[in-house]
């Protein structure tokens, strides 16, 4: 059975922090002991702003962590230049608005493949693994591998967000084609944004999926049942889900 990686957002946690201007709770803390619980790795997003994860987080991240980081980022000078300094395991280039709540979508890679091929090459010449933020949509993922991209990660927040099982079914069956078509083109292929305990045993069962990055859900239940049971529970629905799926690689 081919193992999906988990790895845990803690933005979230750096979000209480900064609310009331506070030093806890640490996110960095949080990461060490998720590790400690069994994830994979650690992801984190420095936005612009830092309204969350400050570049000091990242920079103590990166003398702490045992696992990988991946550090999303958008594909601002400024920003690439720090990640070239910190050189996380990986980086993901991801679209920032400053009034969003949240990432409301993918890079649309295909409408600014210069741009982004200029940033992988700087940061691939920096010995970090790239991955883009996408729409699992073909054109995206052809523009991805124009420009450089070592995986995409797909953004799953319609998928989550859907309203009904004849839209979630569709956003599914979406991450599916896309996942297969990737993968065959030999990016490492991984997905996020918005899974639940609820929504992500179809997105596990998906075979050519290499990780999952989920944050929310994560920090949200670690406050009712504790970090450690947490990624306990969420571990042991990828690893359902993967089992069912021995001997069905499309992902049905
Ligand atoms: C890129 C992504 O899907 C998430 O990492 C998300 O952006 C978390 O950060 P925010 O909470 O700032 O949206
Ligand atoms: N890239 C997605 C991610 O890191 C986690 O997103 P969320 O689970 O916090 O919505």
């Amino acid at each position: 059975m081919k193992k999906i990686y988990l790895g845990v957002n803690v933005d979230h946690v750096a979000t209480i922090r900064n609310r009331r201007m506070e030093r806890y709770p640490d996110p960095v803390r949080f990461a060490i002991l998720a590790e400690e619980y069994g994830v994979d790795s650690i992801t984190v997003h420095l936005r612009e702003d830092q309204r969350h994860i400050t570049e000091n987080d990242v920079h103590r991240l990166s003398q702490v962590l045992q696992t990988r980081m991946n550090l999303e980022m958008s594909i601002s000078k400024k920003i690439v230049n720090f990640a070239r300094i910190v050189k996380p395991n990986s980086c993901c280039l991801v679209p920032e608005r400053r009034e969003e709540i949240t990432t409301e979508g993918g890079l649309n890679v295909y409408h600014q493949k210069d741009e982004v091929r200029e940033v992988v090459e700087k940061l691939k010449s920096s010995g970090i693994v790239v991955s883009l933020f996408i729409e699992p949509k073909r054109d995206q993922i052809d523009a991805s591998i124009e420009a450089g991209a070592d995986a995409v990660e797909f953004h799953t927040g319609f998928y989550s967000n859907s309203r009904n099982l004849h839209e979630s079914q569709e956003e599914l069956r979406k991450i599916i084609s896309s996942a297969t078509y990737a993968r065959s083109k030999g990016l490492i292929v991984n997905a996020g944004h918005g899974l639940t305990y609820q929504n992500v045993f179809d997105i596990a069962k998906i075979y050519e999926i290499h990780e999952l990055n989920i944050g929310y859900s994560i920090v949200s239940r670690s406050l009712f049942v504790g970090l450690k049971n947490a990624i306990k529970e969420m571990k042991r629905i990828l690893h359902e889900a993967r089992k069912r799926n021995v001997n069905n690689r499309s992902g049905c």
